[in-house]
């Protein structure tokens, strides 16, 4: 990584940690959501979120089932990776109310990688499998073989490919079988193959009883197995693209 690079994740890293901790000025909360099995997993009740004189996100409703696909679409900078941000409390709302299951329950992957660069993508699996508890060895080769790691499962995953790495990233959302999954563009960069395999995991995910929220611009291929979509324009709910 350039001293550049480095210097700018470290400044991301600074104020993700600020927003987080609510020192921006923000007024808004988070809740975990309800062990009810009959209420929503996620809900967003009247959220905002600006950065200085931006409004990434303007008073957000929102639910999303258990046990079902939901897709969060928009246009670039209509505010989807703010809401998966949030979401993951990974920011602090502006305003209003933010209830989801906590963040050790959410499998996620998002544009920026989240796995350790300088382990190899076995290590790295090993690692994520094991911060939720358990994890049936079994469904850990599935999913690595499923995706093709396997043939890159010695190698350091600052090492590998584009694709590979993707598929590394993805693959770390579920191979720890949590309550919730989030993907944000998890189709982006990988193959043919790879794609309907990320697809039929997701699909494998929600019929164990899992909820799965992803965003992706290859509605094509998404679209088919949403039970919902949540249509993000400018920061608001409603306008489809
Ligand atoms: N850290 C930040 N500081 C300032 N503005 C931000 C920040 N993060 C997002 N924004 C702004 O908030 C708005 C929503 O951005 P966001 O990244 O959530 O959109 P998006 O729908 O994920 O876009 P894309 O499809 O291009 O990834 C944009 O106007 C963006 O410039």
């Amino acid at each position: 990584m350039s001293d550049r690079a480095a210097s700018d994740r470290l400044t991301r890293l600074r104020d993700r940690i600020e927003d987080r901790l609510g020192r921006i000025g923000s007024r808004g909360r988070y809740r975990d959501s309800s062990s009810d099995p009959s209420a929503p997993l996620v809900r967003f009740c009247g959220v905002s979120k600006r950065f200085g004189p931006v409004t990434a996100l303007d008073g957000i409703d929102c639910r999303f089932d258990r046990g079902r696909i939901h897709g969060v679409v928009g246009p670039n900078g209509s505010g989807k990776t703010t809401f998966f941000e949030l979401l993951l409390r990974l920011r602090h709302p502006t305003a209003g109310t933010v209830i989801s299951p906590p963040p050790a329950a959410i499998g996620y992957s998002f544009q920026e990688p989240q796995f350790y660069p300088n382990l190899t993508a076995e290590e790295n699996l090993s690692v994520f499998a094991r911060l939720h508890g358990d994890v049936d060895p079994e469904w850990r080769r599935s999913v690595t073989e499923r995706l093709r790691l396997d043939r890159v499962r010695h190698q350091r995953a600052a090492a590998l490919s584009g694709g590979f790495r993707k598929k590394l990233d993805v693959a770390i959302a579920f191979v720890s079988e949590p309550e919730l999954i989030v993907l944000d563009e998890p189709l982006a960069g990988i193959d043919r193959l790879s794609r309907k395999r990320v697809l039929e995991l997701i699909v494998e995910h929600v019929e164990k009883g899992g909820t799965v929220l992803i965003s992706s611009h290859d509605r094509g291929r998404v679209d088919p197995i949403l039970d919902s979509s949540l249509a993000l324009y400018d920061g608001r709910v409603g306008r489809p693209e």
